[in-house]
């Protein structure tokens, strides 16, 4: 994500009311345009042949909307909470002009984000109905998750957070100096350890750039989010989720977060450089990936998604904006501020519209389901050159998701197809993924029959592309900012700072 504006963009998923244009202006976007003019292109105005995959659920669920600006690459949502908190009431801007949605399939680029949250009273109705169709839900326990609408403010946030992924210890300590972290027992981190060289990207909150630690010398990115923006945009509990969940864990194919600290206007999260940059950029750039190319990259995926979800962690922002090529050709997904540790479905209404599964859009409370979905519709797109559920806007997306009809390209490999078939099914319950074998039926799958699936594990795979780097610390796979525009974020004031205490 490198775009001038918000990546996220928070709708409350309500009957009846259209939301509106949130414009949270954090960088300069450069280098973006040339992606969207590139994807416009590819958009077909007819295709050779649709096919409905899956049970195309009806549902006469109505929502609102947030349209951001569309720039080519996706914004990310976020769960809009309907928190009495003082804090959060500013979030939403009216728009009137935005107000109805405008399908047009012939045209731009994917769309911008939306964040909806639905009714308590939907939920508990949904509740019982899924419990019973759900055969995954036995294994994620009973509790209702805290990301429910009507439980999403800070103070849910917390107690959500204290029982699941927080060390008391190391959260005393880095409060008391935000210098020392002990999770790995040996070093005492400080900001002033790095050195900020070079904004890389840009993100709701914030940015992140490329640092060098000056005590190993190694190169690393800085994630620097201004709490002001998080309080304002009610991502306090995502901004905790994602600091937690990453400190939980280490795979080869998920960004490793080397240290996270605070001062009194930002948080901060150290984590490795991948120099490569977006997979986004690549697949842009060549219009479409090969079969080969794309089961390389969907294998690493499917590895990581295994993974986490072992792990009860559910991603929910699978797209090709969030996976980075390190040097070595192979992928690290990166940005988990929307993953969940899971104890039953959660409710949010998170994603980015074009990756979005049914049940989310549905407000029947989603799992693990949604990332075999997002495998889906990104094998799809790395596969075609566009998401299989395109619009303007995201109300055109949704009715395109609901409707169960995908397009086929009339040359797409048959098997890769098959496989997109069996994860792109609306009813859950079916999907590839999520049935009694997990994510072993989706490694089973014919598409994938030539893997050995310890060497993809190991990076035994040779990779389809490696990044034109010079070095580690090389920036030329990214878009530039001009470093002028940031300007210092604003201290918050204790009460505030209280939100972040265990960060
Ligand atoms: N470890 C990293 N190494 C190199 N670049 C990175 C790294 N982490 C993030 N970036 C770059 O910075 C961008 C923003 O990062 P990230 O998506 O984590 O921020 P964010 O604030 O969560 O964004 P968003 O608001 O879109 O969710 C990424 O898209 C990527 O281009």
């Amino acid at each position: 994500m490198s775009t001038a504006t918000c990546a996220r963009f928070c709708t409350p998923l309500t009957s009846g009311t259209a939301g509106s244009t949130s414009k949270l202006t954090t960088g300069n976007g450069s280098g973006v345009g040339n992606m969207t003019s590139s994807y416009k292109k590819k958009i077909p105005s007819n295709s050779s042949s649709t096919t409905t995959a899956n049970d195309s659920s009806n549902t006469e669920t109505t929502f609102t909307f947030k349209l951001g600006r569309s720039n080519g690459r996706s914004s990310s949502n976020v769960a809009s909470s309907e928190s009495s908190d003082p804090l959060e009431s500013d979030y939403s801007e009216e728009d009137p002009e935005q107000e109805q949605p405008r399908p047009d399939p012939a045209t731009n680029s994917r769309s911008s984000s939306t964040t909806t949250t639905t009714s308590s009273a939907d939920h508990d109705n949904d509740v019982d109905e899924e419990e019973e169709e759900d055969d995954d839900d036995e294994e994620e326990g009973n509790g209702r998750d805290a990301d429910d609408a009507t439980h999403d403010s800070s103070e849910s946030i917390e107690e959500d957070d204290g029982n699941e992924t927080d060390d008391e210890e190391d959260d005393d300590e880095s409060e008391e100096s935000s210098s020392v972290q002990t999770a790995k027992g040996v070093r005492k981190y400080h900001l002033d350890d790095y050195q900020i060289i070079k904004t890389v990207g840009t993100g709701t909150f914030g940015r992140v750039c490329l640092c060098r630690d000056r005590i190993s010398e190694k190169y690393c990115a800085m994630k620097i989010l201004a709490m002001t923006e998080v309080i304002r945009l009610k991502q306090i509990e995502h901004v905790k989720n994602e600091r937690n969940i990453l400190r939980e864990i280490r795979h080869p194919f998920v960004i490793s977060l080397e240290w996270s600290t605070k001062d009194d206007s930002n948080l901060y999260m150290i984590f490795d450089y991948v120099c490569g940059g977006e997979l986004f950029t690549y697949l842009r750039n060549a219009g479409k990936f090969t079969s080969q190319t794309s089961n390389f990259y969907a294998a690493e995926i499917v590895s990581a998604l295994e993974y986490l979800h072992s792990l009860q962690i559910v991603y929910r922002d699978l797209k090709p904006e969030n996976l980075l090529i390190n040097r070595d050709g192979h992928l690290k997904i990166t940005d988990f501020g929307f993953a969940k540790k899971l104890r039953d479905r959660t409710w949010t209404l998170c994603g980015t519209p074009e990756y979005i599964a049914p049940e989310i859009i549905q407000s029947k409370g989603h799992n693990k389901a949604v990332d075999w979905w997002a495998l889906g519709v990104l094998i799809y797109e790395m596969l075609v050159g566009y998401p299989p559920f395109y619009d303007e806007q995201p109300f055109g997306i949704y009715e395109k998701i609901l409707s169960g009809k995908i397009e086929w390209e009339r040359h797409m490999d048959p098997i890769a197809k098959d496989l997109i078939k069996k994860l792109l099914v609306n009813d859950r319950t079916k999907r590839l993924g999520n049935m009694k074998n997990g994510a072993d039926d989706v490694k089973r799958h014919r598409w994938f029959k030539h893997l050995n699936w310890n060497d993809v594990y190991s990076k035994k795979l040779k990779p389809p592309i490696l990044p034109d780097v010079h070095h580690d610390g090389d920036t030329k796979n990214f878009d530039d900012y001009p470093e002028k525009d940031w300007k210092p974020a604003k201290a918050v004031d204790q009460r505030d700072l209280q939100y972040f205490n265990d960060f």
